[in-house]
């Protein structure tokens, strides 16, 4: 079995972040982050931009952008020290509008880790003045490889028992 440190380095990388399995075809995150890497504290840092696809009120960010775009954050802090995590939870903090197509930037970084799980913090701020548009905490799970193939074999057993 592959280690998570290896399967975390054969995952494609695009504008700085590592692609989901969605965003590998197109070679960049469709949600419009670019990552800047870790600074000397430890902190990860973004580049955001949402584009019109992503527009909910007018003129500006559905809730799920940002949702997501701190999820795909706080999740990249474990990643960026080649340790795999999937999100066990996550709460959002939507505190202004998000404008659409004005750069953002993102921040994240880990707070505390307890066993296996990652409490991992992010924010996003327009680049323009700083000011603080949404914030996150979220405990991030540590897993072996397998956890994806444990996943299909917990569904074909579902399955199978819905079949019955
Ligand atoms: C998107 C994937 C990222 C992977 C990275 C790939 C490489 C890089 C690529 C791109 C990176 C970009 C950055 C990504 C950032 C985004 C992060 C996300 O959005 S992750 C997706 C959302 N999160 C979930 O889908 C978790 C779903 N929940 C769970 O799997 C479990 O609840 C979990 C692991 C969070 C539980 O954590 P515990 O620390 O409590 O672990 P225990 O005690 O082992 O498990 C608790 C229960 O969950 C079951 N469980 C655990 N793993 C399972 C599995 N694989 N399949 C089925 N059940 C599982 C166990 O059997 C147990 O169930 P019983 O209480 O016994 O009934």
């Amino acid at each position: 079995m592959i280690t998570p440190r290896e399967h975390v380095e054969r995952t494609p990388i695009g504008d700085g972040v590592r692609l989901c399995a969605s965003c590998i075809p197109r070679g960049r995150c469709r949600l419009g982050i670019s990552g800047l890497g870790l600074d000397a504290e430890g902190v990860a840092r973004f580049r955001l931009v949402c584009d019109a696809g992503h527009e909910g009120g007018p003129g500006v960010a559905h809730g799920g952008w940002t949702a997501s775009v701190l999820d795909e954050m706080l999740g990249s802090v474990a990643l960026l020290h080649k340790r795999l995590t999937v999100t066990k939870s996550l709460t959002v903090e939507f505190l202004r509008p998000v404008p659409i197509d004005q750069p953002l930037l993102g921040r994240s970084w880990n707070d505390r880790i307890e066993g296996r799980h990652w409490h991992n913090v992010g924010e996003v701020t327009l680049a323009a003045t700083g000011a603080l548009l949404g914030r996150a905490t979220g405990v991030f799970s540590e897993r072996d490889p397998d956890h994806f193939q444990r996943h299909k074999d917990w569904l074909a057993t579902q399955i199978g028992k819905a079949a019955d």
